[in-house]
């Protein structure tokens, strides 16, 4: 089994975006979506890729955005792939001459097969667990046999990871990549998720279970 790439998903904070590069992350995720607490400024976003290593895939995620906003963000932020969350249309997401992941939420009558047809032209189908209201960033798994293993596009598994759930993951589905935002972010004294602040062990501890 090929080791799975691994994303690191809604940094906000140079340091965060320095601690994932140096603990081994193949990409990092950009939030480009206001109601998320990950949200982060183009500003901030162009900081942020300045920073980085070479050799670290920077990744935009958009939610049902405007063609506009996704247009002005790749003018100020040099980003390698788009992570489209929302219901974007094949059409809509190859607009941008840019690299693309399509995120599927897996409601329970979500055809895997009939959905990596429609969206044949993307680079990869990101599959994520579906809770009513919320496009992403869960912290919730799902049932990971849901996720066939001869899909025609590489998968990429979110939804809920974290450093003691991953390895079994990755041994059960196999996917190309694995994706994590909430699981890897610091927590409050109540033992809450401080969303868009990372916690540097959890992602070096992330990272070691799956490579
Ligand atoms: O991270 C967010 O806030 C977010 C908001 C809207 C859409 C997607 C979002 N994040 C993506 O959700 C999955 C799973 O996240 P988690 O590990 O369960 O917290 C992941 O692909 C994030 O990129």
């Amino acid at each position: 089994m090929t080791t799975p790439r691994v994303k690191i998903c809604g940094i906000t904070r140079i340091d965060d975006a320095l601690a994932a590069a140096q603990a081994g992350a193949d990409a990092i995720g950009l939030v480009f979506y206001a109601p998320s607490p990950r949200a982060i400024s183009v500003r901030q976003a162009a900081r942020i890729v300045a920073a980085l290593p070479p050799f670290v895939t920077t990744v935009g995620l958009f939610v049902d955005a405007s063609a506009e906003q996704v247009r002005e963000t790749l003018a100020a932020v040099p980003l390698d792939l788009l992570q489209f969350h929302g219901n974007e249309a094949p059409a809509y997401c190859e607009q941008f001459q840019r690299r693309w992941i399509k995120a599927v939420r897996m409601r329970d009558d979500v055809d895997l097969y009939a959905i990596a047809d429609q969206y044949r032209h993307a680079d990869g189908l990101l599959v994520d667990s579906y809770k009513p209201g919320v496009p992403g960033g869960t912290g919730e798994t799902f049932n990971w046999e849901r996720v066939p293993q001869d899909l025609p596009l590489p998968v990429v598994l979110a939804g809920g990871l974290e450093p003691g759930n991953v390895a079994e993951a990755v041994t059960q589905v196999r996917p190309w990549a694995v994706d994590v935002s909430g699981g890897v972010e610091r927590m409050s004294v109540q033992g809450r998720r401080q969303g868009g602040i990372k916690d540097a062990a959890a992602i070096r501890a992330f990272i070691n279970r799956v490579k």
